[in-house]
């Protein structure tokens, strides 16, 4: 981090509607002959936050994937205000930002170049860089930079995508505390602009007001988990 304390807010991004709705409906999915998730529901609206835990293997980030678009379940419904995803995967992932566990930076090309890959229309890439004090580290090539310093980068590009679904796999990963404060002020500004985020994680995160879905995993023997909308 550098000497000077970036600027409190994060690049703003187009609101969204207060009526926005995320819902999945009995998810199930098979990873190999192995049934990761089981009957898995959830609804989240315009603003909301939720957090997936469990232990390694129970399926969070099987189940991020799938509410991105990105594998589809073996049986349930995942729809967004109403219409399956997977009637139009194109426009799912046009509302989605996702991050893995991997940063998928491209190694050679410096860290402006790989956020203005994933700059969209009416984002600010110097914001995007401000919120998460990579301005020293802008013109450094990606291969470079220190686990945290691509996850910072990787957080940018999420900013950068203007999206009102953020799905963020242990978005703190590498973080140190300021880092980490800055990703909890992101965090904020998206869902203060109606903005629906889920993350797993393993560790606290600065959230505020979040629901929390926690899959037990195939060694524990209670049910799935199920989200029925009350906030702790
Ligand atoms: N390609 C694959 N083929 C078969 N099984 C897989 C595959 N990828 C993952 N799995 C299995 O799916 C299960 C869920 O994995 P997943 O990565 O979703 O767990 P997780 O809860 O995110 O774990 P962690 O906390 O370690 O990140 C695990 O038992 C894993 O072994």
């Amino acid at each position: 981090m550098s000497q000077s304390e970036p600027r409190a807010s994060a690049p703003s991004g187009p609101p969204t509607p207060t009526g926005t709705v995320l819902e999945a409906d009995s998810l199930c999915v098979f990873r190999g002959d192995r049934l990761v998730l089981d009957g898995v529901s959830l609804t989240l609206h315009a603003g909301d936050a939720m957090l997936l835990t469990g232990p390694n293997g129970a399926g969070k980030s099987t189940l991020l994937r799938v509410l991105a678009g990105l594998r589809k379940p073996d049986s349930g419904q995942l729809t967004w205000n109403g219409q399956s995803i997977f009637d139009d995967r194109a426009a799912h992932a046009e509302r989605v930002a996702y991050i893995g566990h991997q940063d998928a930076l491209k190694p050679g090309l410096s860290v402006s170049e790989n956020l203005h890959l994933f700059t969209r229309p009416g984002a600010d890439l110097s914001d995007a860089l401000e919120a998460m004090d990579l301005r020293a580290l802008a013109d450094l090539p990606a291969r470079l930079l220190s686990a945290g310093q691509k996850r910072r980068t990787a957080l940018a590009r999420v900013l950068l995508a203007q999206a009102p679904l953020w799905l963020l796999d242990e978005p703190s990963l590498g973080l140190d505390s300021a880092a980490i404060t800055l990703l909890g002020r992101a965090m904020a500004a998206h869902r203060a602009r109606g903005g629906i985020l889920i993350a797993t994680t393993h560790v606290p995160l600065p959230l505020d007001n979040t629901c929390a879905l926690d899959l037990p995993g195939a060694t524990d023997p209670r049910p799935f988990g199920t989200f029925e909308g009350d906030y702790a």
